[in-house]
């Protein structure tokens, strides 16, 4: 509305302008400096109409993107929309179930652990999950559990029993039948949702990362687990990406989310965003493109990850 008035006013003030010449000098002036006002203001505020509308988002069929200056920006935006859900699903279903991937992410979620959040979140009512996970001791260096309790479960009151590990002194394969066990109870007790619509569970929110390669969770570019849909948690032991023993969800539970945030930064993964964004290409071979939620997806990318689009 005010972009529609301000560019009238200009509008106006131009078709003055001949008229102006027949003026008194000091009728001229006046009216001259008034039209380069207006025009400043005209031009200054369609350059802030259009960051506001390119943070707030473009609609792409393929979720919500936004794009974000710089990984900082990322991070901040980030910590408001997962408080939001805490908030909306603690509220309303009085439990809010989360989901991690391994990677970069963790540090993506520094600041959920400052203030405000780490006051108005109600951590008590956080359930934490992990998409995928390496076959690996708890303190090793490879644990996707040790990086988010490093980086963030450490730092924020979640009771210890609604964080849902693996067991990892199983075999690959034991240990994802162990893990579907925990969600199917679970789900049963009314901890995590259950879509109506699919029938698998139906987690409030899923953090995922993407690998150059186009990879989330640890399902692989070109894998047949990539196609699996009867089972909730499969395993794989041949991993491109080390170490190659892993526990996954499969894509239906994945797809069943409420809400999925697909968080990338950095220029070296620009490829694979542009070509999941676009039309095209196999989704074998590019796993991502298969990632399309019952509920809301939103990309969260930083100015490298984006800047092939
Ligand atoms: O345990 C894992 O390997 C993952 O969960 C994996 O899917 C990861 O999220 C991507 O590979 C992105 O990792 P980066 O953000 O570190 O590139």
């Amino acid at each position: 509305m005010a972009t529609c008035s301000i560019s009238l006013a200009a509008k106006l003030l131009t078709t003055l302008r001949p008229p102006l010449r027949r003026s008194p000098p000091c009728v001229q002036s006046f009216v001259t400096r008034t039209i380069a006002r207006v025009s400043v203001i005209s031009a200054d505020y369609k350059k802030l109409n259009f960051r506001v509308k390119s943070s707030m988002g473009t609609e792409k069929g393929k979720g919500k993107v936004q794009v974000f200056d710089t990984e900082e920006a990322l991070a901040v935006s980030l910590a408001k929309y997962i408080a939001d859900l805490s908030d909306h699903f603690s509220k309303e279903r009085g439990a809010f179930t989360v989901v991690f991937s391994g990677g970069s992410l963790i540090k993506s979620l520094r600041k959920l652990v400052e203030a405000p959040y780490i006051d108005s979140v109600d951590w008590s009512k956080w359930h934490v999950f992990w998409v995928d996970e390496r076959l690996v001791p708890k303190d090793h260096e490879d644990s996707n559990y040790k990086l988010a309790n490093d980086g963030f479960l450490s730092m924020v009151p979640i009771p210890t029993g609604n964080v849902y590990t693996i067991n990892e002194a199983l075999s690959a394969e034991g240990a994802a039948d162990d893990y579907e066990t925990c969600v199917k109870h679970l789900v049963k007790i009314n901890t995590i949702d259950l879509s109506q619509a699919s029938g698998f569970p139906k987690f409030d929110l899923m953090l995922l990362s993407m690998g150059p390669d186009g990879h989330v969770a640890s399902l692989f570019p070109g894998h047949p687990l990539v196609h699996e849909n009867k089972q909730w948690v499969s395993f794989i032991e041949d991993s491109p990406k080390p170490p190659p023993q892993r526990i996954t969800f499969t894509f239906p539970v994945i797809n069943s989310s409420a809400n999925i945030a697909l968080v990338v930064a950095g220029a070296g993964k620009a490829d694979a965003v542009n070509v999941a964004l676009g039309d095209g290409q196999n989704p074998d071979l590019l796993p991502v493109k298969l990632v399309s939620p019952e509920g809301e997806l939103t990309w969260f990318l930083d100015r490298g990850a984006a800047s092939k689009l």
